[in-house]
């Protein structure tokens, strides 16, 4: 029988990276590029509100082919983007799988946020959640649907545990009770062995996904938040429940 031109037969996986300002988001994903890129065609779309800054600063670690990485500029309210109305991310993603077809994996990364942000299971078919240890060891205890419900929960930059008081098994612990069971990892790009257990994760991940066996799960709803505003911003509530002040006009 005549072979048949190969075909995108599924569409790239999609894994969403969310977690609060400044934890080690950009560099998580450039550590998975760096560390899988000869196994997977990856793709990267980066999300700002006003910039391409992790874009830009993921094209500087030379990571990917720069034009496999490309940043959506979410406006005001960057969780919008990832949760309630996710079209902007979505054609992106689209866009960059047709134009580099077949991509094995697209990383989404969230823009910098508060401890709320979790993505639409519409839009990613796994999410991680990343914290760090300089924000505190009791962070993890707080829960809330992305430390609770992610895929994964990876808690960073372990190499500056001991100047910050942080017990790294007292809050993986937390964080593994929060979590009913769901796995959470301990990393720090300073420490290989422990990136590649990340690296593991998402080829398991890669292997359930192309097999049928993963499903997407949803951790649930952004919980009650509200954005510091020194204007006369507006609030209103999105479906879900959750009321934002915004700034200027509608
Ligand atoms: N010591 C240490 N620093 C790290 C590690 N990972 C990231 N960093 C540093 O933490 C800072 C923030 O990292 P980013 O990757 O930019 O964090 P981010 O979550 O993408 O930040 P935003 O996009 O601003 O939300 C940078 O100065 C990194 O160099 C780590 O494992 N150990």
């Amino acid at each position: 029988m005549a072979k048949t031109t190969p075909t995108n037969e599924h569409r790239a996986l999609r894994i969403g990276v969310a977690g609060p300002v400044g934890t080690g988001k950009s560099s998580v994903i450039a550590t998975l590029c760096r560390s899988l890129s000869d196994e997977f065609v990856i793709g990267v779309i980066t999300n700002d509100i006003y910039t391409d800054e992790d874009a830009r600063f993921l094209r500087s670690e030379g990571v990917l082919p720069a034009e496999r990485i490309r940043a959506v500029e979410t406006g005001a309210c960057p969780h919008t983007a990832i949760r309630d109305d996710v079209t902007m991310n979505l054609i992106a993603i689209e866009d960059l799988e047709r134009d580099f077809a077949p991509l094995d994996i697209v990383l989404v990364e969230s823009g910098g946020d508060n401890l709320t942000a979790t993505f639409s299971p519409a839009l990613v078919d796994a999410q991680l959640f990343v914290l760090d240890v300089a924000g505190g060891g009791d962070v993890a205890r707080k829960g809330g649907p992305g430390i609770g419900g992610a895929d994964l929960l990876v808690i960073n930059k372990v190499d500056l545990a001991e100047h910050v008081d942080v017990d790294v098994g007292q809050m993986v612990a937390d964080a593994e009770k929060a979590r009913e069971g769901r796995p959470v990892l301990a990393i720090s790009r300073k420490r290989p062995e422990t990136t590649s257990q990340l690296c593991d994760w998402v080829r398991q991940l890669y292997r359930a996904y192309v097999d049928g066996s993963h499903a997407p799960v949803d951790p649930g709803p952004m919980a009650p938040h509200f954005h510091a505003t020194d204007d006369g911003g507006h609030v209103h509530s999105h479906e879900g429940g959750h009321t934002h002040h915004h700034h200027g006009h509608e």
